[in-house]
Parts: C-alpha cells; sequence; structure tokens
C-alpha cells in the first residue's frame, strides 16, 4: 500500500484539507527536523522553511536530517534536500535568511494557510506572532526545554497570543557581585561574557555605555569604579591588534583591578581577599607545561584546564578574536555605521575559548572553583539539554493541533503541556480569549509608507499622531526602543533610517491620556512600508487606512475568564481576568526575557543589576 493509502485512511476527509496547504515552518533546528518529517510525511502540499543558521556538530545527536558531511551547510537547504526524499509529492521552499529579513513581507505571511514556529529564542517568536497577527494568519507556537515542552494555538482576535502573558523576567545579578565580589562560578562566567567580552570586542568605541541614568546613591561609587575601568579599556583598545594586546588586557583585569579592590580593604574584613595573578609568572608556568604536554594543552573540553592552560588559551582567543575582528573593520564599508563587533556564541569555538578562559582566571583570583569548558558553554549559553524525544513528541502536537485549525475547528484545538511528571506526561487547556491588556494583539494596526531618509520623529509626531489621528501630548512612540515620549526629544529631528527604522519595522504608539472618566486608547501598531527615495523636499506619507482606535476596556475582575466556547466563537464580552494559565513550575521554560523598552525602563528603575537579555547583551541599570 502506498503511504498515501494509510494517510488517507488515518486522517479521512482533513487530508483533502492537509493536501492542497500550504504551510511556512520557520527554524529547522530541533523541532523544525522533527516537524519537517511529519509535515512531509504526512502530505502537506506545499512547505516553507527559513532558517538563518547553518549545521554544527553539536546539532547532529537529535536533528536528523543533518549528518557530518553537512557541517557548516544552510539548515534551511540541508532539511528541504533530506525531507524532500521522504514524499516526492511535496512541495518544499527554503530560505536561508533571517525571518526579520524585509523580503518575509506581510503580503508573504498572508500567503499561507498557517505557520509553524520551531525557534529558539524570544525575539524571533515575537516577530512572527505579530507578523501573524497583522497577516492574520494561525500560528502554532511551540517550544521544549529538556523534558518539557508545550504548544500553543494563537488565532487572531480568538485565541491569546504569544505576547499575551508576560514572560519571565531576566534573570539578573547585581552589579557589585559580578564586578567585586563573585563567589560562584556563574559570576566569574557572566563577567567573561557580558562584561569583559562585550568590551573587547563588543562595543563600538563611540558607543560605551552610558552610566549615568543608573548613578543611585547606593551605587555611586560601584558605577563610577566601573566607568574609569571601561574608560582605562579602551585605552587599551588602542593597542588591539598589537602582539603587545593580550597581555595588557591580562594585565589590566587580573592585576590592576584587582589591586584595585584590593585597596577597599573594607569590603575584605569578612570575606577572603582576591589574589592577583600575574602575567610573567604564568608565562613560566605555562612554558614548562607546554614543553612537557606539547601541542595537548588545553586541548579538551571535558577536563578542567589547569591555570597555565587557561592562561594558554586566554592569550590564544584574545589574538585570533583580535584578528576577526580587524579583518571585518577591515572588510566593512567605509563610513558604515554601526561598526563590526563581535558576540559571544557558544558553538563559536573561540568565543566560547575566550570566555572559559577568562571566567576560570578570574575564578582563580577569587578563590572560586574553576569549571570544564564543558560545563561552562552549558552555563554561558543558558542550556539545559535538548531531548530528541520531547522534540519529537512536541513536533507530533503541533500537527495533530494543526489539523484542527485545518478543520476549522477551534474550538477543539488545545494548548499542550508535556512535562516529565510520572501521574500524568500531557496535559491541556482549552485556548483562551485575547488579553484585553496585551500591547501586541490588542491593539489598532494601520501601514504607513513614507521615505525612511528624510521622514523625522518630528514630522511622524506632529503630522500623523496628532495632525491625522488627534493623540495629545501624552504619547509614546516605541520600537525596540523608545523613541519619544514627552519627556523624551532627543530623537525629534532624527529620520526614521538613522533610528534604524526601514521596511518592515514595527512602531508602537501608547496613548498616555487618560482623560476623566474614561481609559487610554489601545496601543497603535505601524508597519513601516519604506518608499523609494524621491527628490520632493516635503517629508510626506501615506496611511494604508485611517485606523479605529478603541479605548481600552475598562479592567475586569480576576476570575472572569472564559475559554473558547464549543462554536469556537469567544463569549460575549469575555476576557481573560488572568491566573488561567498553567502555573510555572521550578523547571518551567526558561525564557530570558527582553521586554518592550517601554515597559523595562519602568522596571528596572533604581535597580543595580546586570540585565541579561535575550540577546545575551548586557545592560547596566
Ligand atoms: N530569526 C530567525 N530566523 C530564522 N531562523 C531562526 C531565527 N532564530 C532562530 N532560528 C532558528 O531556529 C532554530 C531553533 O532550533 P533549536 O532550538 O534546536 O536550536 P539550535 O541552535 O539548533 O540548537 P542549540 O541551541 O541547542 O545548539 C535554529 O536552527 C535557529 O537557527
Ligand atoms: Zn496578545
Amino acid at each position: 500500500m502506498s503511504r498515501e493509502t494509510y494517510v488517507t485512511e488515518s486522517l479521512g476527509d482533513i487530508y483533502e484539507r492537509v493536501k492542497t496547504a500550504r504551510v511556512l515552518m520557520v527554524g529547522a533546528g530541533g523541532i523544525g527536523c522533527e516537524l519537517l518529517k511529519n509535515l512531509v510525511l504526512t502530505g502537506f502540499g506545499e512547505v516553507h522553511l527559513v532558517d538563518l543558521d547553518t549545521i554544527d556538530l553539536s546539532n547532529l545527536n537529535r536533528q536528523f536530517l543533518f549528518g557530518h558531511e553537512h557541517i557548516k551547510k544552510s539548515k534551511a537547504l540541508v532539511a528541504k534536500d533530506t525531507a524532500s526524499k521522504f514524499n516526492p509529492n511535496v512541495k518544499l521552499v527554503a530560505y536561508h535568511a533571517n525571518i526579520k529579513d524585509p523580503q518575509f513581507s506581510v503580503a508573504w505571511f498572508q500567503s499561507f494557510d498557517l505557520v509553524f514556529n520551531a525557534l529558539d529564542n524570544l525575539d524571533a517568536r515575537r516577530y512572527v506572532n505579530r507578523m501573524c497577527l497583522t497577516a492574520e494568519v494561525p500560528l502554532i507556537e511551540s517550544g521544549t526545554t529538556g523534558f518539557n515542552g508545550q504548544v500553543q494555538v494563537i488565532v487572531k482576535g480568538k485565541t491569546e497570543c504569544y505576547d499575551c502573558n508576560p514572560k519571565e523576567v531576566p534573570k539578573t545579578f547585581p552589579v557589585c557581585t559580578i564586578r567585586t565580589t563573585p563567589s560562584q562560578p556563574i559570576h566569574c562566567i557572566v563577567w567573561a561574557k557580558s562584561y569583559l567580552f562585550s568590551t573587547i570586542f563588543g562595543i563600538d568605541e563611540d558607543d560605551s555605555p552610558d552610566l549615568d541614568n543608573s548613578v543611585n546613591a547606593d551605587n555611586a561609587s560601584e558605577i563610577e569604579n566601573l566607568r574609569r575601568e571601561n574608560a582605562e579599556l579602551q585605552r587599551i583598545n588602542d593597542a588591539f591588534g598589537t602582539p603587545d594586546f593580550p597581555r595588557l588586557v591580562f594585565e589590566k583585569v587580573f592585576k590592576i583591578d584587582i589591586d584595585r579592590l584590593l585597596s577597599m580593604e573594607d569590603a575584605w574584613k569578612h570575606r577572603r581577599a582576591p589574589v592577583p595573578i600575574l602575567y610573567d609568572e604564568l608565562q613560566k608556568l605555562a612554558d614548562a607545561e607546554v614543553k612537557k604536554a606539547g601541542s595537548k594543552v588545553a586541548a579538551d573540553d571535558q577536563p578542567v584546564w589547569s591555570l597555565a592552560e587557561n592562561f594558554v588559551m586566554f592569550k590564544d582567543s584574545v589574538e585570533k578574536l583580535s584578528c576577526r575582528l580587524l579583518e571585518l573593520r577591515k572588510n566593512a564599508p567605509e563610513g558604515g555605521s554601526p561598526r563590526p563587533t563581535l558576540s559571544f556564541d557558544k558553538d563559536d569555538d573561540e568565543t566560547l575559548d575566550f570566555v572559559v578562559a577568562a571566567a576560570n582566571l578570574r575564578s582563580q583570583v577569587f578563590g572560586i572553583e574553576r569549571k570544564s569548558k564543558f560545563e561552562i558553554k552549558q552555563m554561558a549559553g543558558n542550556i539545559i539539554p535538548a531531548i530528541a524525544t520531547t522534540n519529537a513528541i512536541i513536533a507530533g502536537v503541533c500537527v495533530l493541533q494543526s489539523f484542527k485549525l485545518l478543520n476549522d475547528d477551534l474550538a477543539h484545538a488545545k494548548a499542550v503541556f508535556l512535562s516529565r511528571r510520572p501521574e500524568r506526561i500531557f496535559s491541556t487547556e482549552s485556548l483562551q480569549p485575547p488579553n484585553p491588556d496585551c500591547a501586541v494583539c490588542s491593539v489598532a494596526r494601520c501601514g504607513i509608507e513614507v521615505d525612511v531618509e528624510k521622514f523625522t520623529i518630528a514630522d511622524f509626531v506632529e503630522q500623523v499622531l496628532r495632525g491625522k489621528l488627534g493623540y495629545s501630548e501624552e504619547v509614546s512612540v516605541v520600537t525596540d526602543k523608545l523613541l519619544y515620549d514627552v519627556e523624551f526629544d532627543d530623537n525629534v529631528d532624527k529620520t526614521f533610517k538613522k533610528l534604524d527604522i526601514g521596511d518592515g519595522t514595527f512602531i508602537t504608539i501608547i496613548d498616555e491620556d487618560e482623560p476623566q472618566g474614561s481609559t487610554p486608547r489601545v496601543n497603535l501598531e505601524f508597519l513601516v512600508y519604506a518608499r523609494e527615495p524621491t527628490d520632493d523636499a516635503q517629508a510626506t506619507y501615506k496611511l494604508t487606512h485611517i485606523p479605529e482606535i478603541p479605548r481600552k476596556p475598562v479592567r475586569k475582575q480576576v476570575g472572569e475568564v472564559g475559554g473558547l466556547s464549543g462554536d469556537g466563537e469567544l463569549p460575549a464580552g469575555e476576557g481573560k481576568g488572568g491566573g488561567k494559565k498553567r502555573k510555572a513550575e521550578d523547571d518551567e521554560l526558561v525564557e530570558v526575557s527582553a521586554t518592550d523598552a517601554k515597559k523595562s525602563k519602568v522596571e528596572t528603575v533604581d535597580e543595580d543589576v546586570i540585565v541579561l537579555e535575550d540577546d545575551e547583551a548586557i545592560e547596566i541599570e
């Protein structure tokens, strides 16, 4: 019997719909490989897949569409080639690209019946969520962490979207723990990865962290020290790429800075004082070890490296990364901005070696246990081991949920949770209606066409928001950062282009005007369409339509929660009051949230913390 006969027998009438379905799968990693296999074997008519990454050795244990011969090749293209052999009747189209690229427009999203997310980061998930809401295409969102997994069905206006529930708050470490009093290996790893690495290789010299906003009575001296250390590091950066550079960095962070810490005698009354380490001594130690062990020094990632091995790797990785960055800068377009930088990637051996060696050397200084490269890779990459079986189960659930959508049976679609609890592996929940306070789905939407090289924030605020749409002074303009509000007008004369607003950028307008007895208007989300530059002196714009922007509903009490009723429609007037979502467990999916700029601005006020954002950047508040 042919495959088609089996599928017809098991799926019955839905198969006709499956055969003609045109679907998009974003991400071809752990879940994506399993999902693509399922889609192809089920006989979905046309599957488009997007992944920006290339195949890494560490993917092969579970991403079974890839083999050794594919390492460094595009995940999307190889996944397509391998899976196309499973079922020649399925049309596969692969893109080696970032889903955020402008080529993937709203119209392109609209051309699909369904979108599947098989991603590994919050930023891309949120982006696809928004695109699907804008394009009004159903989204099946999935994720796994170790033995846990979940699938969520998202349909605009009918269910919660990905952002209806706040995501876990970023894990933070106080600045003083990281900078002055580390006591655990993770503190040294965070220092190496998020502070030292980005100061040397990541931050444009013109754009060093602005700490002014963060100075408060408690951390003023700390911030002052940090500022001075940054300035010193910048000076060392003048020697970037020269043979002296690794030594200068080493002496700065493991001797000069430590001596300065030691001068704060009070700090060491009740704790072990750090002990600086000396370049020349370690060089001697390393020479002796290299003589004995030859090229085997620090070759392995399982054993904990000796002090000398960490020293050798530190120098070696600083040299290699400096060369790499100089090469990037050499090849960057003249006057182009931003200047090239390097970012930490746990799968990039040279960046990992740097973090391992720098973290372990710092651990030595503070009398903390050193860790192996293998362990540090997990800690620095926030890795909970991926489990192939979890991915396979979740990918299966995604397809089962997609049948409900293709069959127009949203009422029977569910949010599905997989966990390792012995009494119940699966739990399900009815889909909840959108959260009326959600800043992403409970919004008005509109497209705006502009010449981004001419149109400024002032034009936008004056002509569009105040002139055309009747907003008051009390309004904030936000992308992934705050661009404008009544107290922040630094950007008013900047063009959209200068602020990185281009084709496909979302701009959110938050109404903060709360007239007596009324609520503010819901957020308005603009999607920018960049127009071909013209010679017009006037900065003009065109809206796709005049949006209706209703006022926010008056907040409901907790408990007024309604699931989808039998016919898949919302019970009239019901909203999500909260509390219905599965309770977070200790081992729940850990997502490090890059909350929207406006929100994080508020949330981190007065905090003396380092915030690890989703993109692993360091933010010092
Ligand atoms: N913006 C994006 N556009 C396209 N693909 C993306 C984007 N962000 C992430 N991805 C892809 O999503 C996939 C997620 O797969 P997975 O969670 O298995 O991660 P991985 O990088 O393959 O594995 P690991 O993180 O465990 O090393 C990756 O292949 C990644 O390249
Ligand atoms: Zn929402």
